[in-house]
């Protein structure tokens, strides 16, 4: 479906959808008991390209349960396979992607896929390769993984197995020491010329596959965080030296990120550790390359950032909030170890603080809910996680809420969408340039390299420094939406709906309108 908007301000020519926004946001300032509030508009043109390229995905970590779900998911749908399953047939989707599976409202009852209000590439159109520290096919991977119905696996295999991995960049330093086992497929050398092969890999990819881009996307094992060292991994130039000098603090999620960039990738950062150290992020800004991340949100943190907004906004205290959930698969067994469990416990944890500081009323600076995350490896549950959350809040005259929730589902069912349209959305950035208005048009330019309009998608959203975090969920989606409506110059989507609350407009939109001529 595309959708066609009738407006002086969108110029639909071959190459380019360009449009006229202006983009109205707000200033404040507050001295002492008065805030100053003072509304801006930037006069801008989004001019976003119509050719779609040749895309081509790069997992880390392809062997694993989301990186061989993923592939079998492409090729499902690419095959429109259906496959007996106890429930009746099945026919493959991409239930849980925004880009491929939500709609977006445009008005007068009309809702249309969210991907068709710009030229988006297709998943059947995405071409797929990666790396990964075992030497598994991706179809022994999806065997091992125990994600997908026997009756589908036995389907995809022969499309999968002419699928190997690359042989990766291997620190067990940075990886629970339960992964060594898995480890039989990995590069040597120092990581001066692990980098370069990267950099080899990602070219041959692309000249092979006859791709115009290539984004890199980590699903690889949650790394313990990396130390930031002055000196080494500070600056874009110590980084570069520290590489050379085979620096031992430098994580395999860090040296793929560099080789990405150096090759004009972008790079998504799907676990929690902090790949994105400042000299990599100041690399990225100096290429112009875009960066996202961290750690997918598709489950029990998705919905953490859906019911604490609800319950601050509607001006209810959450007080303690527990997050335990237990599962068996390899990423559950990597969580196990403490150093691995930390990085995911800060990614799970600090999705709750933009709310929280957002209402003065219900809490006073720096006073935060009681909060804990809890994950056990019991192997045999496989990837079907088991989620128990308790929220408790404070409501009136000292009265207390307690909402307990049950989640049960096939982690890896719920990821895949997540990293589908990461690479859909950051791929559509790419063909997206914007200038003010009274500038010429040699002055279109990209995003900033921190793509924090990917927020929506990561429990720990990447943001330039100095930029707000926002966790709540459907802001974070609103930011999407709107960034599409503003390509095609619709105004946001501000729900006022005065359409239908105010009579004189009324008139010219509702059907049949209120027949009596009502004086307020
Ligand atoms: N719902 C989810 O599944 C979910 C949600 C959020 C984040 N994540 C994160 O996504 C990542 C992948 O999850 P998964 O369930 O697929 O885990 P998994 O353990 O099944 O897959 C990880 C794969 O990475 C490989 N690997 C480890 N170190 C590597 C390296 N240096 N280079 C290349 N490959 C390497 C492993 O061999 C394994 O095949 C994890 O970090 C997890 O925390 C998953
Ligand atoms: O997305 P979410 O459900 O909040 O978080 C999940 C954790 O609960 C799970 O234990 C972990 O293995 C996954 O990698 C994922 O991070």
């Amino acid at each position: 479906m595309e959708v066609i908007v009738n407006s002086e301000n969108v110029k639909y020519s071959d190459n380019y959808i360009e449009s006229r926004y202006d983009y109205q946001y707000t200033t404040s300032e507050r001295i002492g008991n008065q805030i100053t509030v003072t509304p801006k508009t930037e006069q801008l043109v989004f001019r976003t390209q119509r050719k779609l390229p040749r895309l081509g995905v790069m997992l880390v970590g392809w062997g694993g349960n989301n990186g061989c779900t993923f592939t079998a998911a492409l090729i499902a749908n690419q095959l429109g396979l259906t496959w007996p399953t106890r429930r009746g047939t099945q026919k493959a989707n991409w239930f849980g992607s925004i880009t491929q599976s939500s709609t977006i409202p445009l008005g007068g009852h009309v809702n249309v896929p969210l991907a068709s209000l710009l030229p988006t590439v297709h998943p059947n159109d995405i071409a797929v390769d990666g790396w990964d520290i075992s030497g598994l096919s991706v179809a022994q991977a999806m065997e091992r993984a125990q994600v997908l119905e026997p009756t589908l696996q036995e389907l995809l295999k022969p499309h999968m197995k002419k699928y190997r991995p690359r042989p990766s960049i291997y620190a067990p330093d940075f990886i629970a020491a339960n992964q060594s086992t898995r480890a039989d497929n990995v590069l040597g050398g120092n990581k001066q010329k692990q980098v370069k092969q990267i950099m080899k890999d990602i070219e041959d990819f692309r000249n092979t596959q006859l791709l115009d881009k290539v984004i890199v996307l980590w699903t690889a094992n949650t790394e313990r965080f990396s130390e930031i060292i002055p000196g080494v991994n500070d600056t874009e130039e110590n980084l570069k030296k520290s590489i050379a000098n085979n620096h031992a603090e430098l994580s395999p999620s860090t040296l793929f990120a560099y080789a990405s960039i150096s090759m004009g990738c972008p790079y998504i950062n799907g676990s929690p550790q902090n790949t994105f150290v400042p000299g990599l992020v100041e690399f990225a800004e100096s290429r112009g390359v875009y960066i996202g991340g961290d750690d997918f949100k598709s489950g029990q943190t998705k919905l953490k950032s859906v019911i604490v907004d609800f319950l601050v906004s509607a001006g209810i205290k959450p007080v303690s909030i527990v997050s335990y959930n237990h599962l068996g698969n390899n990423d559950g067994k990597n969580l196990s170890a403490p150093a691995q469990f930390k990085s995911k416990e800060i990614s799970k944890s600090n999705v709750v603080d933009d709310m929280v500081s957002s209402n003065e009323i219900l809490y006073q600076p720096g006073e935060k809910p009681d909060h804990v995350v809890v994950i056990k490896y019991v192997p045999y549950v496989g990837d079907s996680k088991r989620a128990m959350d308790e929220y408790v809040s404070e409501i009136m005259m000292g009265g207390l809420n307690t909402i307990a929730i049950h989640n049960t589902c096939e982690d890896s069912l719920l990821a895949t969408p997540i990293i589908l349209d990461l690479v859909i959305l950051t791929e559509l950035c790419t063909r997206i340039k914007v200038k003010r208005s009274d500038q010429s048009d040699q002055e279109f330019t990209g995003f900033h390299a921190v793509l924090s309009v990917l927020s929506y998608l990561c429990k720990a959203p990447l943001v330039p420094d100095g930029t707000p975090v926002v966790n709540a969920l459907f802001k974070q989606r609103a930011c999407i939406e709107n960034l599409l409506r503003a390509c095609v110059g619709l105004h946001p989507e501000n729900n006022m709906l005065l359409e239908y609350k105010i009579p004189v407009i009324m008139e010219d939109v509702v059907k049949d309108p209120p027949k009596k001529k009502i004086k307020y």
